[in-house]
């Protein structure tokens, strides 16, 4: 695993404009020396603020839409088309907007769906199509960019501080309930998955994160804060605004 890079920007409006320009220089980086990219998508204020930078920002197209694989790190339990959903949120930010063949957007299923409201059932769902995508020997892609939130108590996706799912180490893939921050019920990749990436990147601001980034930053342990264990195969990059890095040494 990698350790963190700090990157701190004025603010979020700016944070959230270099990260979009981050992300599509990356990923036209990625399409140039392996064809395709993947990308896992994060719900919350900031990741789809990143995202509707990615979709107002001149140089969007060079990455070929058409060739990325989209994937999410959480999704909220819900019915299709809920608009607290990730999926719907990211769909109006960006996915509408791109090209993005549907069979290349990888949703974890709603509560209305083919599994009904059996939050396991989507989980393990999730879990085979992850495998079903996987290099040979490994049971996850090797996701090129991991997006990710930060709560302020230090989960990350919907991994929370000494939750089931942070101790969880033999699946990729868990529902998560009675979640501290609503929607309650939610689907959610694992920490050991979210290592599988290439790249992790975590996007937060406000004043109200300074103390969950400061202890991440600072050695803590995953099980206390969920955050400290999102590390990439080759980067790691914790991307803040001066409110959210206030408390760094
Ligand atoms: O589904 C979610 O809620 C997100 O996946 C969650 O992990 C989010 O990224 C953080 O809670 C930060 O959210 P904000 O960026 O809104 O602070």
């Amino acid at each position: 695993m990698t350790d963190p890079e700090v990157v701190v920007y004025a603010d979020g409006d700016l944070l959230a404009a270099a990260t979009a320009a981050r992300l599509i220089t990356t990923l036209s980086d990625v399409q140039r020396a392996q064809g395709g990219a993947s990308l896992v998508l994060t719900g919350g204020r900031t990741g789809v603020a990143v995202l509707e930078q990615v979709r107002d920002a001149p140089a969007r197209d060079a990455v070929d839409w058409s060739r990325v694989d989209l994937y999410w790190g959480d999704e909220r339990f819900l019915p299709a088309g809920h608009p607290d959903r990730n999926e719907t949120q990211a769909r109006e930010a960006l996915l509408d907007h791109i090209g993005v063949p549907a069979e290349r957007v990888h949703v974890m299923a709603p509560s209305d769906g083919e599994f009904g409201d059996d939050p396991d059932a989507a989980a393990a769902a999730y879990a085979r199509l992850l495998a079903q995508r996987a290099p040979a020997g490994a049971d996850v892609p090797a996701f090129d960019v991991c997006l990710l939130g930060v709560g302020e108590e230090g989960h990350t996706a919907s991994v929370f501080p000494d939750s089931p799912a942070v101790h969880e180490t033999n699946r990729t893939v868990v529902a998560v309930r009675d979640c501290p921050k609503p929607p309650p019920t939610r689907v959610s990749l694992t920490l050991p998955t979210i290592r599988a990436a290439r790249q992790v990147w975590l996007m937060t601001t406000g004043q109200a994160k300074a103390d969950a980034v400061a202890t991440a930053l600072g050695g803590a342990d995953e099980v206390t804060l969920p955050a400290a264990g999102a590390r990439g195969q080759q980067r790691t990059l914790w991307l803040l605004d001066t409110s959210a890095a206030a408390k760094l040494g």
